[in-house]
Parts: C-alpha cells; sequence; structure tokens
C-alpha cells in the first residue's frame, strides 16, 4: 500500500533523511516512533507529498508529489499541532468534505461521538477553539470520510480519558481496510493501537519489529484502587482519569480504555507508595459501568 525506496532529505545541506526503505501493507498499523529531529515528521511529509526528495514514495502506485490531489483524497492526517486557521469552523468542515469527497453531517457525527457539538461552534474561527477541540474536529475530519490510509502524529495527546477511548473504538472500527501510521516521542502511548513498530534516528530507520495483538483497541477495563490513605494528589490525578471516590478518599473505582493501560498504570506509578491494592479486570465496553 505505502512504498518508500531509498528516500532522503536535506534541509541546507543537513541530512535529515537518509537511504529509509519501508513498505507498509494494507491493514498494518505503524508505529512511528524516535526522539526529537529523529525525521518522522518529514518522512511523513514526505508522505503527503508536501516535501521533494531523493528516491520514491508511492501510495498504492500513485506518487502524493506529482499527484496530490488524487492521493490526498485517499489519506486522512491529524497533525500534531493545529495549523492556526482563522476559518470558521462550519466553513473549515464544509471545505475538508468537499476536497476529501465526504458530507459534512458524517464528520460532524464523528465529532458528537467524540463530545464536540459541533452546532454551536459553526461559526466560531478554528484558532478560538480548545487544543482539545480542535484536536477532535481534526480527527472527525480525518476519520469522517472513506480513506484508506490514515496519518496521526500524537493523535490522543489533548484527548481526556473518555474521548480517548471514543477514538480508539473509532479506530478499532476501521481495522480491516485502513493503512495506519501513527507518530509519537513515546511508545507506551502508541505501543497498543499497532501491530508493527517502526524507530528512526538520526534519518534512518534503527528498528522495524511486529507487535502481539493480543487485547481489542475498544476493550475496557474496571479499575478499582484502594489507598493506604487519603491524598490529595492522587485524588486529582484520579479524577483526571474520571475515577469515582467510593469510601473517604481511599476507594476508588473506574474504568481505563484497553490501549490506555499501560499509560494508567504509569500514571499511577508516582503514588506507589500509597496503593495498597489494585483490581484490573476487562468488562464488555457495551455494559454501563458505574
Ligand atoms: N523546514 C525545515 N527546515 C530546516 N530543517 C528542518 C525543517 N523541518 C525539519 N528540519 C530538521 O530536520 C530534522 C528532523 O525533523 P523532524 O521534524 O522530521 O523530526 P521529528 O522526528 O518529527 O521530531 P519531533 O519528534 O521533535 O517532532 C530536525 O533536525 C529538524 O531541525
Amino acid at each position: 500500500m505505502i512504498r518508500f525506496e531509498n528516500v532522503g532529505k536535506d534541509f541546507r545541506k543537513v541530512r535529515v533523511l537518509d537511504g529509509v526503505e519501508l513498505d507498509i501493507a494494507l491493514g498494518e498499523r505503524i508505529a512511528l516512533i524516535g526522539s526529537n529531529g529523529a525525521g518522522k515528521t518529514t518522512l511523513i511529509r514526505c508522505l503527503l507529498g508536501e516535501y521533494t526528495h531523493q528516491g520514491t514514495v508511492t501510495i498504492d502506485g500513485q506518487q502524493p508529489r506529482a499527484e496530490r490531489t488524487q492521493v490526498l483524497g485517499r489519506v486522512g492526517f491529524v497533525p500534531q499541532l493545529p495549523p492556526p486557521l482563522k476559518m470558521p469552523v462550519g466553513q473549515l468542515v464544509s471545505f475538508a468534505a468537499a476536497v476529501c469527497r465526504s458530507d459534512s453531517k458524517r464528520i460532524f457525527a464523528v465529532a458528537r461521538r467524540l463530545g464536540l457539538d459541533v452546532a454551536p461552534i459553526l461559526t466560531r474561527p478554528f484558532n478560538r477553539l480548545s487544543g482539545g477541540m480542535k484536536q477532535k474536529l481534526l480527527i472527525a475530519i480525518a476519520l469522517g470520510r472513506d480513506a484508506q490510509v490514515l496519518v496521526m502524529d500524537e493523535p490522543a495527546a489533548n484527548l481526556d480519558p473518555e474521548a480517548r477511548h471514543i477514538f480508539f473504538s473509532l479506530l478499532a472500527e476501521r481495522l480491516e481496510n485502513t493503512t495506519m501510521i501513527i507518530s509519537s516521542h513515546r511508545l507506551d502511548e502508541v505501543a497498543p493501537l499497532v501491530n508493527r513498530v517502526v524507530e528512526m534516528d538520526t534519518g534512518r530507520i534503527v528498528l522495524d519489529d511486529r507487535v502481539a495483538e493480543d487485547s481489542k483497541l475498544s476493550a475496557l477495563f474496571q479499575v478499582h484502587l484502594t489507598l493506604a490513605r487519603a491524598d490529595a494528589a492522587i485524588a486529582k490525578t484520579l479524577g483526571a482519569w474520571q475515577f469515582a471516590d467510593r469510601g473517604a478518599g481511599v476507594e476508588w473505582h473506574g474504568t481505563v480504555s484497553g490501549p490506555d493501560r499501560l499509560r494508567f498504570m504509569g500514571t499511577v506509578s508516582r503514588y506507589v507508595g500509597l496503593l495498597s491494592r489494585i483490581e484490573m479486570k476487562e468488562v464488555d465496553a457495551a455494559v454501563v459501568l458505574q
């Protein structure tokens, strides 16, 4: 589906991509990881046809640079930083729907599932939305269409736990017929979403590995924590994960998305001295949890 052949890129004589070779099949979900400046965004920009480069990039045989309109019609993109657009939200969605041969209603429906009601903000300039609202709208634009390729740069970074769970469920609905590339600095953020990990360092691919898929993207875990004593800092953290206090600040209940398990454990590990019990059980996501 996607092929990078000996792709190189220089910015003012500085080598930023160097002989990148990568073949990605339909249905593969790639975590593109690497430290700051490794070349991830540059590789994505080459895939989107935004840069000239050495070597060849093809999406299903088409070259993004030469056939940009056709290729972009098939690629959904969620950028790491929202573009500074002053365009009103309604106009932006109509424009995106027209370019992607989709329909505004479909984009609005995805936004609504993510918890963003677009109706009251149709006339508001995009750059006046909050970070989370912008992210939800950009995800809705990318997913509210029939894209065969989804390219996402840290897509869930600004989402609250509930919206993250819905986002993972939306991705789960697309697994069969979509190729995904998810870029991140942190493997723990994206590893549960993917079946292959590609790591870059100074413009080269230094690791290309398969990942075992033993948990569904849409999985949900019920979590019960018992603390040795109540503590304001952990209460605030658990509150941000939408956990409920079930007993004097020491008994906490909540749900965590399957792909967020590692992230959740990482967060609570900061308070390991306070944890006297932790129980995590997979539950049917369709069941309404208390
Ligand atoms: N437009 C540009 N002009 C000059 N240098 C650039 C440009 N874009 C990127 N670079 C340089 O290319 C290198 C790779 O940058 P890139 O943004 O691809 O890395 P990255 O892996 O996405 O990093 P991050 O995780 O920090 O976003 C960096 O050294 C960066 O300074």
